[in-house]
C-alpha cells in the first residue's frame, strides 16, 4: 500500500468555464489553464502519481504541447489511471479538499463523486470530496483563484 499527495491552483478569470471533478458550475468566472483547468482533478492526477513515484501531470501532459490544450481533464485522470495501473497498481480510496470561497459546491459534491468513482473504476465509497473556504483570508479567501488538496492510496 502506497500514499501519495496531490496539489495544485488556478487562477479565477473571465470567460472561462468552471469545472471540477468534471462538473460544469455555474459561477461569474471560471479557472484559467492550458486544459479545462480542473484542478481538483489535477491535484488527483498528481496524488496517484506520487504514490506510485510516477512523476507528476505536467511531467506526462506539458502544457507547451498543443494536443492538451483545453483538454477534458477526466480523459488525462482516466490515462493517469492507466499509467500506474501498467505498473500493477490501483486504487484503494482517495480523499479530495476543494479549497474556494465561492462557489458553493456542496449541491455539486454527489456528481463529483460519481465522475471521480467511474474515472477510476472504484466504488464511490471510495471517493470522498470535501469543500472548504478560507474564511476569507488569502488568495482563496479574496477569491483570486481555487486551490485542490488530495490524498490516495494505491495497492498492487
Ligand atoms: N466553496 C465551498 C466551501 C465550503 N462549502 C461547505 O461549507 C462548509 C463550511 O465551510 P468552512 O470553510 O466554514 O469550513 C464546508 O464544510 C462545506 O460543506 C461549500 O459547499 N462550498
Ligand atoms: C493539465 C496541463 C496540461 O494541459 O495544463 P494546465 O491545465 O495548465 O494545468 P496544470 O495543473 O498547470 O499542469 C498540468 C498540465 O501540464
Amino acid at each position: 500500500m502506497r500514499s501519495g499527495l496531490g496539489y495544485d491552483v488556478h487562477a479565477f478569470a473571465e470567460g472561462r468555464k468552471l469545472i471540477l471533478c468534471g462538473v460544469e458550475i455555474p459561477h461569474e468566472k471560471g479557472l484559467l489553464g492550458h486544459s479545462d483547468a480542473d484542478v481538483a482533478l489535477h491535484a488527483l492526477a498528481d496524488a496517484l502519481l506520487g504514490a506510485a513515484a510516477m512523476r507528476d501531470i505536467g511531467y506526462h501532459f506539458p502544457d507547451n504541447d498543443q494536443s492538451y490544450a483545453g483538454a477534458d481533464s477526466r480523459v488525462l485522470l482516466r490515462r493517469v489511471v492507466e499509467i500506474i495501473g501498467a505498473e500493477r497498481y490501483s486504487v484503494s480510496n482517495v480523499d479530495i479538499t476543494i479549497i474556494a470561497q465561492a462557489p458553493k459546491l456542496s449541491p455539486c459534491i454527489e456528481q463529483m463523486r460519481r465522475n471521480v468513482a467511474e474515472d477510476l473504476g472504484v466504488d464511490i465509497d471510495r471517493v470522498s470530496v470535501k469543500a472548504t473556504t478560507t474564511e476569507r483570508l488569502g488568495f482563496t479567501g479574496r477569491k483570486e483563484g481555487i486551490a485542490a488538496m488530495v490524498t490516495a492510496l494505491i495497492v498492487r
